[in-house]
């Protein structure tokens, strides 16, 4: 039985893929210091539905499945935490059997600040973002020095690394020739938030370990996610995934889907021609699976762009447009001044093959499957709360 560890356990991502993995049989551990809820609390925004503890979800797993999601509640900028979890010094917060479980096969690792809002409420916040994201990594990554070389990571980071350059995206490393040589490098970076900012970080951080240390990795370059239904929390609202559509932890489909369901017009920033690539969570459990599967090499810093098609912003108010008026609401769209820096026309050409090439089948945004997003989000439409969609953070 593989030994899976999540960093990052009670998040969006992180709980789904706790589940997944269990449901496949895999001896699973997660971690988290319940950063996002206690975010969640300090900046009064709204979630869609309220969330059982991670302890209180893992038992419920175990009480419908039979299966043991191990759990331990920890602050994995602290280093000793995150070396508990490698030489058996970790305490479980809830587990059936609480025998250690050994050094994990593959680590999974959510375990950051992932808004740009927030990473640009105020020097506060960019601080907390820099620190958690820089000191979990870095500490993983001495971690797998000192413990396990051969364990697998496989790190969620994010397409936003690149920016939106005036050339294609490559999936991580770009070759240069210059002055008559060649070489590989990383794909330049340019990101339009601290927090993005943070994973190009990380990104070196990993790059580091893997040619000092010969450890094996995964980067993820993930773009934004939407949805909150996932085969393993069918027929329990109580295993369902922490769901924002607020301005600081929302992603833009999240929000618009949120946005139109109770009459709020959807926020459009600036033009709306700003493109990203978008994938379904389901998509993500996908790519996770696929990867742990089949991992890096020693040595090797093995990177993949995360993301199933691209979209611009007026495009996705389009769409939920669309499928809202189809449904009887009555949707608008309203262009507000920009609360963000970034581009807002511009040219965006990622490649996207590496995941599919390992075996991924894409979910694509259907009209079908953004209806049934409607209707998974109307069930709560009595806990939306239109005071928390738009604050204005400015960069
Ligand atoms: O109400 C809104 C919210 C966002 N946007 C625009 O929509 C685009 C995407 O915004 P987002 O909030 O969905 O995504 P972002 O801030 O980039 O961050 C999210 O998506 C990233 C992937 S990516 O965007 O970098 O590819 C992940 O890394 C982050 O964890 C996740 O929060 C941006 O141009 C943003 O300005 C709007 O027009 N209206």
């Amino acid at each position: 039985m593989s030994h899976i560890l999540i960093l990052g356990g009670d998040g969006y991502l992180g709980w789904p893929t706790a589940m997944h993995f269990s449901a496949q049989g895999a001896d699973v551990t997660v971690v988290d210091n319940y950063f996002r809820r206690n975010a969640c609390i300090e900046l009064d925004v709204g979630m869609l539905y309220p969330v059982p503890t991670l302890v209180q979800r893992a038992a419920i797993w175990h009480e419908k499945t039979g299966r043991q999601i191990k759990v331990v509640i920890g602050d994995l900028a602290d280093p000793e935490v995150m070396r508990g979890l490698f030489d058996g010094r970790a305490e479980y917060a809830w587990a059936v059997d609480k025998k250690f479980s050994g050094i994990p096969d593959t680590v999974l690792h959510y375990a950051e600040q992932p808004s740009a809002p927030y990473s640009l409420i105020n020097y506060r916040y960019a601080n907390i973002t820099i620190a958690n994201n820089l000191l979990v990594t870095n500490n993983l990554m001495f971690s797998l020095r000192d413990f396990s070389r051969q364990t697998h990571v496989i790190h969620i980071g994010t397409m936003g690394e690149y920016g939106t350059p005036n050339i294609d995206i490559e999936e991580g490393w770009l070759d240069i020739e210059h002055k008559g040589r060649k070489d590989r490098f990383l794909f330049p970076r340019q990101a339009s938030s601290l927090y993005h900012t943070t994973k190009i970080m990380d990104t070196d951080l990993m790059w580091f370990a893997v040619r000092m240390w010969n450890l094996r990795i995964t980067d993820l370059m993930q773009g934004p996610v939407y949805g909150f239904e996932t085969t393993e929390a069918e027929g329990d609202q109580r295993l369902r995934t922490i769901f924002n559509y607020d301005e600081i932890f929302g992603t833009l489909l999240n929000r618009f889907v949120t946005q139109a369901v109770v009459g709020y017009p959807l926020t459009v920033y600036g033009k709306g021609g700003q493109t990203r690539g978008y994938l379904n969570i389901n998509d993500t459990l996908q790519c996770v699976a696929m990867s742990e599967k089949t991992p890096a090499k020693s040595g090797e810093l093995r990177i993949f762009n995360q993301i199933m098609e691209t979209f611009s912003v007026n495009e996705l108010a389009d769409r939920v447009c669309n499928v809202g008026r189809q449904l009887g609401y009555d949707v608008k769209v309203q262009n507000l001044e920009n609360p963000r820096k970034e581009a807002e026309e511009h040219y965006y050409n990622p490649a996207y093959q590496g995941l599919v090439d390992i075996g991924v089948k894409p979910h694509y945004l259907t009209d079908e499957v953004l209806a049934s997003f409607f209707h998974a989000v109307e069930t709560y439409r009595d806990n939306i709360r239109p005071e928390v969609i738009f604050r204005g953070i400015k960069w």
